[in-house]
């Protein structure tokens, strides 16, 4: 019987996922993997919060591939070294699965490609996390004019879950590992399209103004592949549609500048210089800065893995041009709390409030006053209080206006160098 692999990574889920439904049209039965990777769980982004959340995907989707007949198999090791030899053993001849953007990602997938290739076993790359075929598009640095080509793109249909897989006898499984909950989001494509199904979209253009109101909150599941970016599209149309195009905007810029996960895009900036200090750092990640908006983002990251939109802005701004440290240290301490945590995303959204990346604007039009900022967007005080009830009694530890100063001077400075 033809058998092929379909090797899941970020996209763990069951409905409309193109390598599975590839994988089922073409063959008689289907391996479904998964292979954690002690690169990832130990890397540079590795992360407590993302790692629990995983491992609930991980449980929902071998349940949900059960409930269909099949299951998922779980090793540990290098995809390429652990594909080639589970292929072989079950005597399958392609590898399905769906290409990512990251530089980590794309220099694994193609070691994995040539190991497998020398093995005989063809690999099958098919889109399936991004809403268009980012990659189609040439290079763009400015979100508007990548939108109006991107609505162009053309779209794959969306497909429901397979009715049954059919898996080799005498598979071994291995087990998902289980860490205790870090954050307040369970994992798993059950999770994920229950609060996909709930989402009003009616309440989204104030939720979005408002630091006390949630968002969608489907960052992570779209993250991890546990609902689809593409079927997501289908259901929404206006703003929340557009705030979808930014997530494919953000990949398809990675894509094509993989030097930004160390560098600036606007190469000018990477002259900056970095006064901040430690001290500074440290009250900022403990929410201790006497800003109390700013600590209250900061301590609802740690306490939840996620932080609203607005506030992000503000604790990223004020990390870089109050406090005059390198946007390269907050994206890594994002990276650790966020379970919604993404190379692209956050790279490009850090480099962005930091005026170093794509979509440039006038550097005095992107300062976030924190004072201002709390005023329009928390007018009721409910976020600041909820969060950081105590800020307002901690001296400041910077003057905002100062600080501005300071950073139009430093950046006048990199431009000039
Ligand atoms: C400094 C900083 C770091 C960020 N890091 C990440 C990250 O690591 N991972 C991540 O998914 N998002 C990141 N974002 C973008 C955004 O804040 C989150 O996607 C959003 O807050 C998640 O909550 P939600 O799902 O309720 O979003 P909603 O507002 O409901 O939006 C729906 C979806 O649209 C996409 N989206 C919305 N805003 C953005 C945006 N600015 N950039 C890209 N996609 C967007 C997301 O996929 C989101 O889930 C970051 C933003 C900033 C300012």
């Amino acid at each position: 019987m033809s058998t092929a692999l379909v090797w899941f990574r970020r996209d763990l889920r069951v409905h409309d996922h193109p390598p599975l439904r590839a994988a089922l049209d073409q063959f008689e039965r289907v391996v479904p993997v998964f292979v954690l990777d002690p690169r990832l769980l130990d890397g540079r982004f590795e992360s407590e919060y993302r790692a629990s959340f995983l491992f609930d995907c991980l449980k929902d989707l071998r349940e949900r591939l059960q409930e269909r007949g099949g299951n998922l198999v779980v090793l540990t090791g290098t995809p390429e070294q652990e594909l080639p030899r589970l292929a072989h053993e079950h005597q399958a001849t392609a590898v399905f699965f769906a290409s990512d953007v990251s530089p980590f990602a794309m220099n694994r997938d193609k070691r994995t490609e040539e190991a497998l290739r020398q093995a005989g076993i063809e690999p099958r790359r098919t889109p399936g996390n991004f809403i268009a075929d980012i990659g189609k598009l040439k290079p763009y640095g400015v979100f508007s004019p990548f939108w109006r080509a991107w609505k162009e793109l053309p779209r794959r249909d969306v497909h429901g879950a397979p009715r049954k897989i059919t898996t080799p006898p005498g598979l071994t499984v291995g087990t998902v590992p289980t860490a205790t909950r870090r954050g307040d989001q369970r994992g798993g494509e059950t999770a994920g399209r229950k609060a996909m199904l709930a989402f009003d979209p009616n309440t989204y253009d104030e939720a979005r103004v408002r630091l006390d109101r949630q968002t969608s909150r489907l960052s992570a599941y779209l993250h991890f592949g546990c609902i689809s970016a593409r079927e997501l599209e289908t259901r929404h149309s206006g703003k929340y549609a557009r705030q979808l195009a930014w997530r494919d905007f953000y990949a398809h810029v990675l894509l094509h500048n993989p030097r930004n996960t160390h560098h600036a895009y606007q190469e000018d900036y990477d002259a900056l210089e970095w006064e901040g200090t430690d001290e500074h750092f440290d009250a900022w990640r403990e929410g201790r800065t006497g800003y109390p908006v700013v600590d209250a983002g900061m301590r609802q990251l740690a306490e939840t893995g996620w932080m609203h939109n607005r506030a992000r802005l503000i604790t990223a701004s004020f990390l870089v041009k109050d406090l005059h440290i390198d946007w390269r240290r907050g994206e890594q301490h994002f990276m650790r709390y966020l379970i919604d945590g993404d190379v692209a995303q956050n790279n490009g959204n850090w480099q962005w409030i930091s005026s170093v990346g794509v979509d440039p604007a006038p550097l005095y039009r992107r300062f976030y006053n924190p004072s201002l900022q709390q005023a329009r967007h928390d007018p009721d005080g409910v976020y600041v209080n909820t969060w950081a009830p105590d800020s307002q009694t901690i001296t400041p530890i910077v003057d905002h206006a100062t600080e501005r100063k300071r950073t139009l001077a430093a950046y006048g400075r990199a431009r000039d160098t």
